[in-house]
């Protein structure tokens, strides 16, 4: 099947600069995604953006690229609940990709059971208005229920003005439940502000709450953009990632979120997107706990001592 981009639509950056910042044996990034091909894993026709093309092939090279070891690939909406491509980039991984899928209520228990079996890990609920339609939140608490039979978790995506209207849901919730890139927090408000103050309050009092400290330029305002050789890119957003890193060290993850769905401004350099964690992470010890110790723990438990 042949699909059109939506207008506008901006490619994942070709050639990306390798690194200075050298991530730690066995790095995990733990937000991806892969589109299609669509000519292969057609995109879903209740989506809200068609994308270029971002295959398996090209992530693989690209982790390869950024010094990483393994990748936590998400199911992006423009797939639905048609898991099929993120699952195909697992079961091509050797064992070095898991994933995480998104679910309806008829998944069967024997479709549950294949999806771990090929790598799945954990649900995504997505509540961006933009994103996806509203799902009744009786449906997400049955799927909570029966995932948690697997040992798996809830991936969150929300906007930050809506986490004092889904706190009750969300605080109830009966497994591990990771936040996307900080619950999306405006950063032109102070980082000890209300708004960012009840994130931080909501993993202070909920220890099952994790957060990935991911997508600074989805989250920027003031940049600068990862592109150009920059080493302190979007350095609005460093005092709320760090303050999370520093909070909550054994409880965050990092992603490239690769290839950068809906990014309108600009398409960063994933090379110099590696070398934004030292500005978020400056010890050795937070960046081994973020990059390797964290998702290992949640991703593959089995593989620790
Ligand atoms: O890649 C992300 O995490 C963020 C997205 C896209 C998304 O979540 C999806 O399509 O599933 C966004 O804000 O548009």
């Amino acid at each position: 099947m042949q699909f059109e981009k939506t207008p506008g639509w901006l490619d994942w950056y070709q050639g990306p600069s390798k690194p200075r910042f050298k991530a730690p044996a066995g790095a995990v990034d733990a937000h991806c995604h892969v589109f299609g091909p669509g000519a292969e894993f057609p995109f879903a026709p209740e989506r809200k953006y068609t994308p270029c093309d971002a295959s398996k092939r090209q992530l693989t090279a690209l982790r390869d690229h950024l010094g990483f070891a393994r990748n936590v690939v998400v199911q992006a909406t423009c797939h639905g609940a048609d898991n099929s491509a993120m699952i195909d980039a697992l079961v091509s991984s050797g064992g070095r990709a898991r994933g995480v899928a998104t679910v309806k209520r008829s998944v069967s228990d024997a479709e549950l059971q294949a999806m771990h079996d090929s790598g799945v890990r954990g649900v995504r609920f997505n509540f961006v208005k933009r994103l996806v339609d509203f799902t009744p939140k009786d449906e997400l608490v049955e799927i909570a229920e029966r995932i948690k039979q697997l040992g798996w978790h809830v991936v969150i995506y929300f906007e930050a003005v809506d986490l004092p209207e889904l706190w009750d849901f969300f605080t109830a919730l009966p497994t591990t439940v990771v936040v996307d890139h900080m619950g999306r927090p405006d950063v032109t408000e102070p980082v000890d502000g209300e708004e960012f103050e009840l994130f931080v309050r909501l993993m202070r009092e909920h220890g099952n709450v994790w957060s990935k400290v991911s997508c600074p330029e989805r989250l920027s305002v003031s940049g600068p953009p990862a592109l150009h050789g920059e080493q302190r890119a979007y350095r609005d957003v460093v005092p709320f990632a760090r303050r999370i890193v520093e909070s909550f060290p054994d409880r965050v993850l990092w992603g490239t979120d690769w290839p950068h769905p809906n990014l309108k401004d600009h398409m960063p350099d994933d090379g110099l997107l590696v070398d934004f964690i030292p500005q978020i992470a400056p010890t050795a010890e937070l960046q081994r706990k973020l990059l390797v110790d964290n998702p290992m723990r949640l991703y593959w438990p089995e593989e620790q001592s």
